[in-house]
C-alpha cells in the first residue's frame, strides 16, 4: 500500500472508533485516535463516555515509549485549549514525542479552532489536515450546531442510534424554548420519528434534514 492509502485506512479506523461512541460523549464531540509506527497500530481510543478523558489522553499512555516518532490519526484537531484546565491534547502529543499528526476535521469551537494545529506545528510536528473530512463531519455536527445556536440539532431517525437522546415534546409546545433548555443541559444531537413533532420542527426551521 502507498503512504496515502495507509493514511486513509488508519483514518477510517479512527472514524469508526469515534462513530461507535457517538451519543455517549456529549457535550463533547466523539473523537477517534489511532497511533501508528512503521505501519503497526500501537494504540487506539475514542473519547470516553461523558466527554473525558479525550481520545489522545487514553491512546498515548497505552502506546507507552513506542509512541516516540509515531503518527497520530485523529478525527478532530487535537484540542489546543481546554475548558477543564487539563493539559491540551496538542501539548500532550508533542510532549510524548509523536512526530506527525493527520487530522480529518478542524475543531469547530471558536475557543479552540486552529489552536491545536498551531501548537503542534510550533512544537515541530508535521501536521496534515482534511483527510476524510466529509466522512468525519457527522462526528461533530451536533457539537457545532449547539455552539452556533445554543440548541441541540434534531434529525429524523428510525431508531435513534448514535444520538444523544430522543426529543420528546408536544408538537404544540414552545419548541425553541424546549430545545434551548436541552442545549443548556449539554445535549448536542437529538432524534425524533416522522410525525406531528417532526412536522412542527420542520415548519419552524428546527429540524436538520
Ligand atoms: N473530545 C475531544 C476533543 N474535544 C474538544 O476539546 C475541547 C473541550 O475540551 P474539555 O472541555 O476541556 O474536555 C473542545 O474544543 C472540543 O471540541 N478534543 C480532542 O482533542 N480529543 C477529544 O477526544
Amino acid at each position: 500500500m502507498s503512504g496515502a492509502a495507509d493514511d486513509a485506512v488508519f483514518m477510517r479506523r479512527a472514524i469508526d472508533l469515534a462513530l461507535s461512541r457517538m451519543g455517549e460523549t456529549w457535550p463533547n464531540p466523539a473523537v477517534g485516535c489511532v497511533l501508528v509506527k512503521d505501519g503497526v497500530v500501537l494504540a487506539e481510543a475514542a473519547t470516553a463516555p461523558g466527554g473525558r478523558p479525550h481520545a489522545e489522553e487514553q491512546a498515548v499512555p497505552e502506546a507507552g515509549e513506542a509512541v516516540k516518532g509515531a503518527t497520530a490519526y485523529v478525527t478532530l484537531e487535537p484540542c489546543g485549549a481546554r475548558s477543564s484546565g487539563r493539559k491540551s491534547c496538542a501539548h500532550f502529543l508533542a510532549e510524548a514525542g509523536v512526530e506527525r499528526v493527520v487530522i480529518a476535521a478542524l475543531d469547530p469551537s471558536p475557543f479552540a479552532s486552529g489552536r491545536g494545529t498551531e501548537r503542534l506545528r510550533q512544537s515541530g510536528l508535521t501536521v496534515e489536515t482534511g483527510l476524510l473530512s466529509d466522512e468525519a463531519a457527522v462526528l461533530c455536527e451536533g457539537f457545532l450546531h449547539r455552539l452556533e445556536t445554543g440548541r441541540p440539532m434534531v434529525r429524523v431517525s428510525l431508531d435513534g442510534a448514535g444520538f444523544d437522546g430522543r426529543f420528546a415534546a408536544s408538537a404544540r409546545a414552545d419548541l425553541t424554548t424546549e430545545l434551548n433548555r436541552l442545549g443548556e443541559a449539554g445535549y448536542t444531537r437529538l432524534w425524533t420519528q416522522e410525525g406531528d413533532l417532526a412536522a412542527a420542527l420542520r415548519e419552524q426551521g428546527l429540524l436538520t434534514e
